[in-house]
């Protein structure tokens, strides 16, 4: 029997996540966030605790009560251009949050697994394997290459686990993803500009769920990707969601770094090779046009 504490639950992994574990019968299930537990409706049998990741006593209190046998880490502040603004709010929940599950993790001897992302790259030359050196353009890939240093000293077992553009349908939840995005624009009739000189290997929230879930139950330790198999530009990506829906494509424009920019830099080249998830723990991600009808099927319930 794993006990699995998952942090982040309301997030677009921890959804996903908690869906996936809640019905197996060799998961104890302690899936806990921030504030109130937003799928208490969506999973009435889910067991909720509200923890708050970047308050050390919760941490402690939570973990210890629980005595989890693997924590999957999702919590974090993911909007990268708020990262650039708030880089305090940022430290904190990105990396000394980190700090504190590591004690924990150490104190408790829990395996963790944390998530980490393609933005500890400068994008110069990607795919990236495993071994790749760090070299983050922004201030939320810093944050993020921080934790997983405070990752690598711990003393406990652990598993870091990069993904790269996570896509997918969350409920009761503002943001939306690529996907929905291009959709409900284009059914609008929106003109939009989308960038074809950033290249990503897009993942669907419900295949890094499952590779979280075969970490753990592999026992995994080290660095793993779990990303989605290719290579694609968001501009690729917007053109096959047109496809899909059948939407005027002429609304979408080609955008680049000198006529589209946000706060924080993108690193332009990233997208990772996922051979080593594969052979080592049998993950298999769905292609980027299964993961659109995917989606679909979920946002038109
Ligand atoms: N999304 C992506 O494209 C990518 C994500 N990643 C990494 O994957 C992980 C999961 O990402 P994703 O699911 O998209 O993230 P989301 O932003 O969807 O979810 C993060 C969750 O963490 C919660 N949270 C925020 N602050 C705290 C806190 N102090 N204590 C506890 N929970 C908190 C948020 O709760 P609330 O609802 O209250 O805000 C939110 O539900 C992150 O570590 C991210 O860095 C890596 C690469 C790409
Ligand atoms: C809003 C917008 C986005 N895009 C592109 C840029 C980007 O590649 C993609 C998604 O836009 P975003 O700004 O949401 O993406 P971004 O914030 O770059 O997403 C990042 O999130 C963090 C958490 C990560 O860890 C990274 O892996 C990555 O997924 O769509 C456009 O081309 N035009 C637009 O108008």
């Amino acid at each position: 029997m794993k006990k699995i504490l998952i942090t982040g639950s309301n997030g677009l992994l921890g959804q996903k996540l908690a869906e996936l574990l809640l019905s197996r019968p060799d998961v104890e299930l302690l899936a806990t966030s921030r504030g109130e537990n937003k799928l208490a409706t969506l999973f009435p049998a889910l067991p909720f605790a509200s923890m708050d990741v970047s308050v050390q006593e919760q941490v402690e209190q939570v973990v210890s009560e629980f005595r989890p046998t693997h924590i999957i880490h999702t919590a974090a502040m993911t909007n990268v251009d708020q990262c650039e603004t708030d880089r305090d709010g940022a430290l904190q929940l990105n990396y000394h949050a980190v700090q504190y599950l590591v004690a924990a993790c150490e104190k408790y001897n829990v395996h963790l697994i944390h998530l980490s992302t393609d933005f500890i790259f400068d994008g110069e030359n990607g795919p990236y394997d495993e071994e790749a050196e760090a070299n983050p353009i922004s201030f939320y890939g810093e944050t993020k290459r921080l934790a997983e240093e405070a990752v690598k000293q711990a003393t406990c077992k652990w598993a870091i686990l990069r993904t790269v553009l996570v896509y997918g349908v969350v409920h009761d939840y503002g943001r939306t993803n690529i996907v929905l995005w291009v959709r409900d624009s284009l059914r609008a009739g929106k003109h939009i500009k989308v960038v074809n000189d950033q290249f990503r290997t897009p993942t669907l929230a419900e295949d890094l769920a499952m590779g979280s879930w075969l970490a753990a139950q592999h026992d995994a330790e080290g660095i793993y990707n779990i990303s989605g198999k290719e290579l694609l530009t968001p501009y690729d990506m917007a053109l096959q969601v047109a496809d899909y829906f059948d939407l005027d494509k002429s609304l979408i424009e080609k955008a680049d770094a000198t006529t589209f920019s946000q706060t924080a830099k993108r690193p332009p080249r990233t997208g990772f090779d996922i051979t080593k998830a594969e052979r080592e723990l049998g993950y298999k991600p769905h292609t980027f046009a299964e993961g659109i009808r995917i989606v679909a099927e979920q946002a038109e319930v």
